[in-house]
Order: C-alpha cells, then structure tokens, then sequence
C-alpha cells in the first residue's frame, strides 16, 4: 500500500535544481518568499557534472600545454604530451565526483528547502511528488510553481540507432576511459568541444556533420575553429549525413555515411541538439496538449510567466533549458534573477501586468545581448546579432572586421591567428554584436557584452581605450577601420 502523501505548502515550489533553479529559488527567497526545490538527481543539475565543468575541465588542461607550445622559450620546456590520466582525475576533481553536498549545504544555508524526487504538475499550482526517500509528497504553492527542468538530447533520425548504445554527453563528460577512435555527430558547440577534448587526450577522432561546423557563428570565425580542430588530427567530414549505424559483435560500431563511405569506431557521441525536458511533467493537467509530433512546447514571456496555464492569477513559470530561449547556464541564471524577482513582487502586489523592459523583473537581454564562448582553441566568443541575424531583424546593419594582428596577440604566442567582427546599428550608431575567434578571446567578450546592453554610442566607444599591449588593441583597430 502507498503511504498517504505528505501535504506541504510552500510560497513557491520548483521543480528541478540545476543551477537555474537554485538560482530562481535563492531570488524568492530573498524576496522574502518561502520555496522549495525538488530535484530527482544531483542538486546542480547538468551544468556541474555532465556539460560546462567537466567538459571545460576535459579541455582546460589540453589549451594550457598547447598555449605554451606555441611560445618561444616555454616550448622548449614542454617536452610531454597531455596526461589523460590527470586530465580525468582533475575532471572528477571539478564535479566533486558526482556528489552533491557542497551544493546541498548552499540550499541549507540560503533557506531553500530540498525535496528528493520526481515531481509533476497535478492541478494549478499543486506538484505531487514521489519521494527517493519513499514518502510522496503534495506540495501546494501559494505563488508559483516554477519549471528549471532542464534539456534532453534530440535523437537524430539515423537508421540503427535505437538499437545501439551510444554516448550522449553525459558519457562523453563522465568517460573513465579514453576511446581509441571516437565518431562524434553533430558540428555544434557540444560535438566541437568534446571532438577537440578527446582528440587531445589520444583519440582518433571523427565528427560527422550534416552542415558546417558551428554554422550559429560567423564562417570565418568557424573557419578558425576547424582549422584548429584539423590540428589536432580531428577529420571533419562536413555536410556529410549519416544514413545508419549498427554494433558489431566485437562491441565496435559502424556507420555508413551519405556519401557511401563508412567510418568505424569504439565510441559514438551524439550531440545533435537538445529539446526542454517537459515530458511527465503533468502539463496536461493545466491546460497544455502535445503537437501532433507529440512534441510539448510553452511560451513564457519576458519575466518568464507561461501563457496559457489554468488558473485564475499568473502561477506558471519556466526558466532556463526548459523555456527554451538561450540554453546557456549564464543566461538560465540570469532568466532565473529576473523571473524570482518578478515572482517575489507579484506576490507584494509591487508588479502587475507585464515586466517592464530591462526592468529587474524583465529578460531584456535575451533579445539583445546574449553572449557565448565556444572553449575550444582557438575559442569563439561571440554576443548579440551577427550581421545575417541583424539585417533578418530589420536593423539598417554594417560590419567591420579584421584579423586579430595587435601587439598583444603577437607577445601571446608565435603565429597568432585571430578573427574580430563588430555589427553596427547605422541609424543610432551602437553595437549589435561582436564575434571574436582566436586563443584567449573569452576574456574580450564582456566588454562587448556591456557596450551591446548599453548602447554606448561608438563615438563614446573611441574614448574606451585598451590597455598596451593586449589582444583587446583589437578594439581599436575596428573602430579604425569603421572610419572613426
Ligand atoms: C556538453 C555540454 C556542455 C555545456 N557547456 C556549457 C558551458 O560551458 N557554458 C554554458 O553556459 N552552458 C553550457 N552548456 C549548457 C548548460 O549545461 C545548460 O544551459 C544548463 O545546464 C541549464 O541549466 P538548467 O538549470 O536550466 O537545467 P539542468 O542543469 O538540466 O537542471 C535541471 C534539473 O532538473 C531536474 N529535473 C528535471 N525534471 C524533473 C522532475 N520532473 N522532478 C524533479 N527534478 C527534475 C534534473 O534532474 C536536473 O537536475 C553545456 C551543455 C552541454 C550538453
Ligand atoms: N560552451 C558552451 O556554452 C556550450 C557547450 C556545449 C553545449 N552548449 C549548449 O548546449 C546546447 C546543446 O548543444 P549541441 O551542440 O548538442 O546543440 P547545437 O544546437 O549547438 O548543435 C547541434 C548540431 O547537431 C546538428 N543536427 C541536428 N539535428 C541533426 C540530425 N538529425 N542529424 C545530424 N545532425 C543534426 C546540427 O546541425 C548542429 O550542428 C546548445 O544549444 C548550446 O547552447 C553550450
């Protein structure tokens, strides 16, 4: 027999603790709200243990001997290639080995309150959940229930493939071992990334994309990327589909590629894509119906609210991969400030109708200013609209750009190859977008982050001087080459 559940009320209930979600919920609760999460995994979600840490950790190591490779005196000093061994141990090292505790205690602390288990919608504002500690729970939420459920890998349409068994990321960046040849599908950030990390820890490497590689970015600064990956020994096989997959009996796989040749491998990783993880949520019970591809999908506005919920005031929110917009941690999180404030001044009665834009309670960014690093190496950094996305948007859009050849990227390492581009809104004279593509790029972006969200005017922008003698001289040079 089950036992009866245990009935909790909470001002706001979430349901996942990912970064976003612990973020949300730390927001309501300095607002002066009660919350409550409900996680059926790691308190952390993907972020710390199977996506940004450890794959950052994979690659790391690997960009810090190449950089000093490439430079006069250090060079001669490196004498070894990359230990796997102690770039997987320093992997452990970054995800706490899979345990939770650091974060748990931080919910402690903050005064979140955690429940272990998977939860689901049932009726407006009411979460049932079944407990990993046996018990089930009904939660009822006096405010909010608040969707940071995260993503899940989409599942390309390859004949074979659901009878084999794959890597998705989660293997890739949890790996104990390192496979001898590796096939990854998918030329997007995740397969770029690990593509070049485990090349770079021994294996023979093959990415298999149906377009470019990073085809989000512009193409010179993807260029720059590949270039970079062809280094390390990776062989791109570019608009190139997969047709089918099949295991052999050794354990090996085989793939037959569209343009009928094969490729053989230990490993497959597949990293086409991710989707909002909305299955067995209960969405149904509140007024949501799948497509006809069965596919769910909500609309949350700019303070996260979801349209269309059951319910007679605002109770619905998503935030983070489950809504959709931007799957980045940093902007999950910053979706997750937003949308706890917002909840928190609803609840006061201090916020009625919709968030104001850029407004603490509103996403503006997401529109404008969303910045991305690629931490491959070369890396690629990147925020706001690139010229194709700002012409598509209306904007009366230019571009300058150049190589990065400054002072700064020459004292970096011998043959510096970098690539800059700045997008400008030629009617009032400010920054849309800024790319940036070369070693150590990462660190540039924020300044460009900040002249998009501000709308510094680019005649203020010329009294930004860069310091002498950095990559950031590169600034300069554009705003140059713009005429001024
Ligand atoms: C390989 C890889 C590398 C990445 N690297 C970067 C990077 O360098 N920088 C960056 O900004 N982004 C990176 N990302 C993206 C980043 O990982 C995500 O944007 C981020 O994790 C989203 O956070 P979230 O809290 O929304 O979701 P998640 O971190 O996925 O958290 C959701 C949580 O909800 C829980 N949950 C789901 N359903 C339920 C339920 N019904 N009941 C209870 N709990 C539930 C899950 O267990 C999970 O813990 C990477 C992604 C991948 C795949
Ligand atoms: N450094 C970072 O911030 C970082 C790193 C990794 C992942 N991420 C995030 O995680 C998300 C998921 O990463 P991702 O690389 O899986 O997604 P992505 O959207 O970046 O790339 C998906 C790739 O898969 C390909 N693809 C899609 N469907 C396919 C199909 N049916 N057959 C063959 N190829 C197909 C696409 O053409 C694309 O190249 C991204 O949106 C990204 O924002 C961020």
């Amino acid at each position: 027999m089950m036992p009866e559940a245990v009935l909790r009320e909470f001002d706001v209930v979430v349901i996942g603790a990912g970064a976003v979600g612990e973020n949300v919920a730390d927001r309501v609760v300095q607002g002066g709200l009660t919350a409550v999460v409900v996680e059926a995994e790691l308190v952390g979600g993907e972020c710390s243990y199977w996506a940004c840490m450890p794959s950052k950790a994979l690659l790391r190591p690997g960009t810090a001997l190449h950089g000093a490779q490439t430079l006069p005196g250090a060079k001669e000093a490196v004498t070894r290639t990359l230990d796997a061994a102690a770039v997987l141990k320093f992997r452990d090292y970054m995800t706490s080995n899979w345990q939770d505790d650091g974060q748990v205690k931080w919910l402690e602390d903050t005064g979140i309150e955690l429940i272990r288990g998977h939860a689901w919608l049932t009726a407006p504002k009411s979460v049932e959940v079944t407990g990993l500690d046996g018990n089930s729970y009904q939660l009822q939420a006096r405010h909010a229930v608040v969707l940071a459920t995260g993503s899940a890998p989409n599942t390309p349409p390859i004949e074979g493939l659901q009878d084999v068994q794959v890597w998705s990321t989660r293997e890739a960046t949890s790996a104990k071992e390192v496979p001898d040849r590796l096939v990854v599908l998918g030329g997007g950030v995740a397969g770029t990334e690990l593509a070049q990390a485990f090349a770079r820890l021994g294996s023979t490497v093959t990415l298999v994309a149906r377009s470019g590689l990073l085809r989000s970015f512009p193409a010179e600064a993807a260029g720059l990327v590949a270039a970079g990956l062809r280094a390390d020994g990776v062989e791109l096989r570019l608009h190139t589909v997969t047709d089918s997959i099949s295991e052999n009996d050794d354990g090996t796989f085989s793939l037959q590629l569209g343009d009928g040749t094969s490729v053989a491998a230990d490993k497959v990783l597949v990293a086409t894509g991710r989707h909002p993880a909305l299955e067995g949520l209960g969405l149904e019970s509140v007024g949501f119906e799948p497509d006809e591809a069965g596919h769910l999908t909500l609309t949350a506005d700019n303070s996260g609210l979801v349209e269309g919920a059951w319910g007679e005031e605002p109770w619905l929110y998503a935030v983070g991969d489950a809504a959709g917009k931007n799957l980045y941690t940093h902007q999950g999180k910053y979706e997750a400030r937003a949308t706890g404030d917002a909840i928190a001044a609803r609840a006061k009665g201090e916020l009625a109708g919709v968030a104001q834009d850029w407004s603490r309670f509103a996403q503006t960014a997401n529109e404008h200013a969303v910045p991305g690093v690629v931490f491959t190496d070369p890396e690629l950094a990147a925020v706001g609209r690139t010229l194709e996305t700002a012409q598509k948007d209306g904007y009366n859009a230019s571009s300058v750009e150049l190589p990065i050849q400054v002072s700064g990227s020459s004292l970096h390492s011998e043959n510096y190859e970098g690539w800059a581009q700045l997008v400008i809104d030629e009617d009032r004279r400010v920054l849309l977008g800024a790319t940036f593509a070369g070693p150590d790029v990462a660190e540039l972006l924020h300044a460009a982050t900040i002249a998009v969200v501000g709308e510094v005017p680019l005649d203020r922008l010329w009294h930004a001087v860069p310091s002498y003698p950095t990559i950031s001289e590169v600034w300069l040079r554009l705003l140059e080459k713009y005429g001024l």
